[in-house]
């Protein structure tokens, strides 16, 4: 029981879904005598349901989080996994297989209302106790619970977009990720060629919103943003990240990619929008604006420079994507200073 209520204690502690993800696999495993724990995350894109691997911890092992190997692959089809395909599609709270040789795997998806975005996978080298199952059970309900919690303090209330407040940690964790990509680059690649793989941060902003809502009112424009929202999740890539930063302004978090497919990607969701019915509305088109991100740049010079790239787009037509870095090589933006001290607002 004391090692129960340590890993409770630990459990609760996160302020962070990687940290508690973490905790959860390491008081299952622990507690569970597992094998192996996974935590797999389930997405859907374009129909389709894919499940990837966040974390892992092997019996006599350190647990660590699992990048995902490539990019732009939403990990393997959930078709891959039966027993869980189906569980998930009876809205099941568990499923289970048992190898020729007696070996368990142990599915718990984590069901917020109609969605099971997580999962938790367990592996044993016999089935377990019913008092095991139970323990377990109770550990997936105070870790479903806690989600909720930090969900709820980190998403946008209309459209469950990650909010405004997440953005700094977010960007944080692609800046390392791009630093550690550009100290691994060789020395002439460091001068962004437009074939390195970058990050990128594009600002999303609905074009003339206020006459939505003038002509069908707030509550047809509030459903405007929730089907943009849903635009963006599924014209992105899982391993991006979308925001909404308040009001009709969107950003997003594109990882790793050249500038060619970035522009693509992004000008994807713009025809995707361009191309949506909305209920009453009609048709609604938005403007971005792009700029690679560096760990060299703060976030304001950062924001700041996409903004420039966005109100290009607005003030030459709307509806479409503008390229800041080249809008300054073509000489028609000019450059924001970079180091922190310049004063661009
Ligand atoms: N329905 C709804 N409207 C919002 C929300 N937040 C901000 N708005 C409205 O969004 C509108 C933004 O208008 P503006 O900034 O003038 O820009 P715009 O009409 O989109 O024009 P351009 O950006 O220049 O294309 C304002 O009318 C705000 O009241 C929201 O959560 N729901």
């Amino acid at each position: 029981m004391d090692s129960l209520l340590k890993h409770m204690v630990d459990m609760t502690g996160h302020r962070d879904h990687t940290m508690l993800d973490v905790s959860v696999m390491a008081a299952v495993q622990e507690l569970a005598g597992a094998s192996q724990t996974r935590v797999l995350s389930i997405t859907t894109v374009r129909g389709q349901q894919y499940v990837r691997s966040r974390a892992i911890i092997c019996a006599g092992g350190a647990a660590r989080v699992e990048e995902q190997p490539d990019p732009n692959l939403p990990g393997e089809p959930l078709g891959a996994y039966p027993e869980l395909a189906d569980c998930i599609a009876r809205h099941g709270t568990s499923a289970q297989a048992v190898s020729g040789e007696g070996k368990l795997t142990l599915w718990l998806p984590i069901w917020f209302g109609d969605k099971a975005d997580t999962c938790l996978e367990i592996m044993h080298p016999t089935p377990y106790s019913a008092d095991t199952i139970h323990v377990i059970g109770g550990i997936v309900s105070v870790y479903r619970n806690f989600q909720n919690l930090l969900d709820y303090s980190e998403r946008d209330s209309l459209t469950g977009l990650l909010n405004r407040k997440t953005f700094d940690d977010q960007l944080a964790k692609m800046l390392q990720a791009s630093s550690e990509a550009e100290a691994a680059a060789p020395a002439p690649e460091r001068r962004h060629p437009s074939d390195l793989e970058r990050q990128w941060l594009a600002v999303v902003d609905v074009d003339h919103f206020k006459l939505v809502n003038d002509k069908f009112g707030h509550l047809y424009g509030d459903e405007v943003l929730i089907l943009i929202a849903n635009l963006m999740q599924s014209s992105f890539r899982a391993n991006d990240r979308v925001f909404r930063f308040g009001g009709e302004e969107f950003v997003v978090l594109l990882r790793s990619t050249r500038l060619d497919s970035a522009r693509n990607i992004i000008d994807r969701f713009r025809t995707n929008v361009e191309a949506h019915d909305f209920p009453q509305v009609g048709r609604v088109t938005v403007s971005v604006g792009f700029v690679s991100i560096s760990a060299y740049e703060s976030p304001v010079i950062t924001l700041g420079r996409a903004d420039q790239a966005l109100y290009y787009a607005k003030s030459h037509g709307r509806n479409q994507v503008c390229d800041y870095e080249q809008l300054v090589a073509g000489g028609l933006l000019t450059a924001v200073a970079s180091n922190d001290t310049a004063e661009f607002f």
